[in-house]
Formats: C-alpha cells, sequence, structure tokens
C-alpha cells in the first residue's frame, strides 16, 4: 500500500468516487504502483527534430533489446504535441522473480529503476558479502530507509522488489568511497519492461548537448498552456530542477528571458543543469522564496505605477513585470507514478493550500494586465487543485479561466464557484477510473492545470 494513512487514501477515492467514476483502494494503489505505460521523450527543438531524434532512439533501441533478444518498443510521434516523442513500454510476458542475493537501494533509486533506468553506485545501501561483479542479484527497494549503507547479509526490514540484474561494479568500490559513481548494477530483467532512454538521450548528446529530455506528458502540457513567445519575460516561481523551466526556454528558442526561482538552494544548481543540457542560455535562476518575490507597493499607489517595469535583474520584482508567470506548485504529490511508500499524513496533505495560496498572490503581482498564469500540481486532491482556483477567482476578480491550445487531460472538479465552462477548460490527469491502459494522454501520473489570463485593467 503505497499511503499507510488510510485517511489520505480515503480523501482521494472520496472525491474521484464524487466526480469520475467508482474507484476502489486495490485499484487505485495497484494504479500508483505502475509507471505510466508510455515513456515521453520531449524533443530539444532547438538542436534537432523529432524525426531525428526518432530515428536515434530506435537505431539504440534496437541494439538495447536486441541484447535481450526481444523486439523494441515502438517510438511515435503524438498526434497533437508537435515536440514529443511517446515510447511504448513493453510489459512484461514472464514473471521475474526475486531468486538471487537481495541488494538493497534508496526508494528514489528503485522508482528510477521502476520506469527503465539502471542502479548508479549512490543508490545502493546493502549487498551480501560474497556477491561478485557478473553475479546475477534481485533489487530490493528499502521502503523505510533505515537499511544501514553497507550492510553485508540480506536485510529483512519493509522491502520491495523491483527486478533482477548483474553486479558490475564490487562491493568494496562502491562502499569504500563516501560519494560512489557509475553503473553499479545492469537490470537485465526488471519488473517493468520500461526502456532505458535516459542512458541513450546521454550517449546521444553532442558536445554535451542532450536532443531530448524524459518528462510527463501532462508537465509537456503546462509548457504549451504557458504558450510563451521569444520576446516574452517569463517567471518560473518553483522551478527546480527546471523541467518545465528548460520547456519554456526551448519554445521560446533560446530568446526573450526566463527567470526561474526556487526556495531550495541545493535545487537551483539542478535547474542551472538541465539548462546546460539543453544548451539553454536564456534561463536566469535564483535561489529565493517565491512567497516574497513581489515589492509590496501601497494599492493606492499601485494604480499609479509605470506599467512598463524595468527589466529585472534579481529577485524581488516590480508588480506586473511578466507576460507570463508559472506556478507548479510544491504540492501533497500525490499523484507520482510509480510510487512504492508515501508516509505523507492528512494533516501534512491540507497544510499545502495555505502556501499554494501565498504563492498564488505573488504570481498575480508580477503578472502583466493581459498576461497568462498557469496553475498546476501533481496531486489528485480537489483542496490543492480546483478549490485553489476558485478561492483566486473569488479574491482576484481580475482572473478569468481560459482554455489552453492543447486539451488533453479530463475537466476539473466542479467546485466552488466554478463553471462548467471554467472546469472544461482545467486539465485532470491520471485517475484510474479514466485512465484506459495503452492511452498515452490518460495513462498518465495524477496532475491537474489550469491556465488563467488576468484582464487588462490597472488593479490587481
Ligand atoms: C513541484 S516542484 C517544481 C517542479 C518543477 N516546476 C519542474 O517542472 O521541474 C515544487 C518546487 O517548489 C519549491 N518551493 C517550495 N516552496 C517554495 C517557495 N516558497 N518559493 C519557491 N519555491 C518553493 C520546491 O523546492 C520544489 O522544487
Amino acid at each position: 500500500m503505497p499511503f499507510p494513512d488510510n485517511e489520505v487514501l480515503d480523501k482521494i477515492l472520496r472525491s474521484m468516487n464524487d466526480y469520475e467514476g467508482p474507484v476502489s483502494q486495490e485499484t487505485l494503489c495497484n494504479h500508483l504502483k505502475t509507471p505510466p505505460y508510455h515513456t515521453i521523450i520531449r524533443v530539444n527543438t532547438l538542436v534537432t527534430s523529432k524525426e531525428i531524434l526518432k530515428d536515434d532512439i530506435e537505431k539504440a533501441l534496437a541494439v538495447q533489446y536486441g541484447l535481450k533478444g526481444v523486439p523494441p518498443p515502438i517510438v511515435q510521434f503524438h498526434s497533437k504535441i508537435d515536440d514529443i516523442l511517446v515510447v511504448e513500454c513493453n510489459q512484461i510476458t514472464e514473471k521475474v522473480e526475486p531468486v538471487y542475493p537481495h541488494v538493497m537501494v534508496g526508494l528514489a533509486c528503485a522508482v528510477a529503476v521502476l520506469r527503465g533506468a539502471n542502479v548508479y553506485a549512490p543508490g545502493v545501501t546493502a549487498i551480501p558479502s560474497g556477491v561478485r561483479i557478473g553475479d546475477r542479484v534481485s533489487v530490493f527497494a528499502d521502503i523505510l530507509g533505515q537499511c544501514k549503507r553497507g550492510w553485508n547479509s540480506e536485510y529483512h526490514g519493509q522491502k520491495s522488489f523491483v527486478g533482477n540484474g548483474l553486479l558490475v561494479q564490487s562491493r568494496k568500490d562502491l562502499f569504500r568511497v563516501a560519494v560512489p559513481s557509475g553503473l553499479a548494477i545492469n537490470m537485465i530483467e526488471p519488473l517493468f519492461d520500461c526502456p532505458s532512454i535516459g542512458d541513450i538521450l546521454h550517449e546521444d548528446a553532442i558536445g554535451g548537448i542532450q536532443k531530448g529530455f524524459l518528462q510527463n506528458l501532462p508537465s509537456v502540457l503546462c509548457g504549451h498552456a504557458i504558450n510563451p513567445q521569444p520576446h516574452h519575460l517569463v517567471l518560473d516561481l518553483c522551478a527546480a530542477p527546471g523541467g518545465k523551466t528548460t520547456h519554456i526556454g526551448c519554445l521560446m528558442q533560446n530568446k526573450g528571458k526566463v527567470i526561474a526561482l526556487d526556495k531550495s538552494v541545493a535545487k537551483i544548481q539542478r535547474i542551472q543543469e538541465n539548462s546546460t543540457k539543453l544548451g539553454l542560455t536564456n534561463i536566469t535562476a535564483f535561489a529565493f522564496d517565491s512567497i516574497k518575490a513581489y515589492i509590496e507597493i501601497p494599492e493606492n499607489q499601485l494604480r499609479g505605477i509605470d506599467m512598463v517595469p524595468p527589466i529585472p535583474e534579481s529577485p524581488p520584482f516590480h508588480p506586473y513585470t511578466f507576460d507570463r508567470v508559472l506556478l507548479d506548485a510544491p504540492c501533497s504529490a500525490l499523484g507520482q507514478r510509480p510510487q512504492l511508500y508515501n508516509p505523507i499524513r492528512l494533516k501534512e496533505v491540507q497544510s499545502f493550500a495555505r502556501l499554494q495560496k501565498k504563492l498564488f498572490v505573488a504570481a498575480v503581482q508580477l503578472l502583466k494586465p493581459g498576461g497568462r498564469l498557469v496553475y498546476s500540481t501533481c496531486t489528485y486532491n480537489v483542496s490543492e487543485n480546483e478549490e485553489i482556483i476558485d478561492w483566486a477567482l473569488g479574491k482576484f476578480p481580475i482572473l478569468r479561466v481560459v482554455s489552453p491550445d492543447i486539451k488533453l487531460g479530463n475537466p476539473g472538479y466542479r467546485v466552488g464557484r466554478l463553471t462548467e465552462e471554467d472546469c472544461i477548460a482545467m486539465q485532470r490527469f491520471g485517475c484510474p477510473a479514466s485512465c484506459g491502459s495503452g492511452n498515452e494522454n490518460s495513462d498518465s501520473i495524477g496532475f491537474f492545470i489550469c491556465c488563467l489570463e488576468s484582464m487588462v485593467s490597472k488593479s490587481v
């Protein structure tokens, strides 16, 4: 069960059952424990075309699967999104069993393995002594993170099997240094046979610049919903690790300016790394609390201020500065897939709305009149999704919900003052009742997107 707190599960199920159709606890848990059936690759349109990348990926998959003696997964274009490739996840036909010595890996590493990655050295926690390079091992997620690093016999704590692999680094090499690096286990029999695209993109890079980027489908839609233009000034309020920021930078053809903020100093480096990996130079990232990202100006003075604010150097910014604002809010992340264990409690789930509202205020203050704001989360929780939009429409009469050009999700839930039209313009993803396995548009992570515009007027 991914959520040990039953109240969290009940909360998700209650709203799904009310708005999207019957979903049992078992269906939801199984859905969350499995990766989406399709892997999505966003094309780095700055350096390549979808045709060239498709060709590169197909050739590399032919080699990858040729070694396994099975046909490679199919790579396709998407019928509505022009800058992605869709790769099918080959379903496992034979049951993979944990019949080899048990190697423990961290939870994040295990989730990456379920989505097609190999195991890299920093993710390994324990290997029984006596296991040598070239031996087959069964890989387990350390569910509670309680296994001691370097543990040398079988671990008997809570664990979950993710597949079998070949050990390519010795126990000694992995645990003798504080920060080990490189490939540790080649996953030859993963539980779900998702293709190992991350490695292909890395090896296919030219001069260190990758031709593609792995991203969930709804996240790609956020970039398109923002609809940034090359001359725009765009603000991404919660940007790390920069998946959506780099997409925006790319859609702007590496022109204009994207300002990326994130509260976490450690994570800012990830935005910079991802920008460099894609050859983007129009992104500037700052470690900053976005709640304080705007200069507070009293209401009476706000009406008289210059409507063409100076080009910003660094936060905090002048009100009405940005053509586009993305608020990909910190949230309870209940929609993440695959999810093996999430210890979140109901109280914590309920705490996010307060933070989201404070960030929303900053987003509206900083948006130019006539500008566009996209609000998104990766949770099913209605209090962090439609209820936030309902609150925002009440607090800022200048805002209205608008329909994005590409709409693939289900409508939002009808709460508070939201009209049917508002709900149709919103997008919800990942409800198991409407997932239809095999459909790349619906079998995704749980996600919510709402696109808003501020009407042209001086007061916010
Ligand atoms: C959902 S993640 C963003 C993912 C990112 N947009 C992407 O696509 O790669 C939310 C981020 O909000 C950041 N965050 C949380 N509180 C914040 C605050 N007050 N100001 C700025 N960032 C914040 C977190 O550090 C986290 O990186």
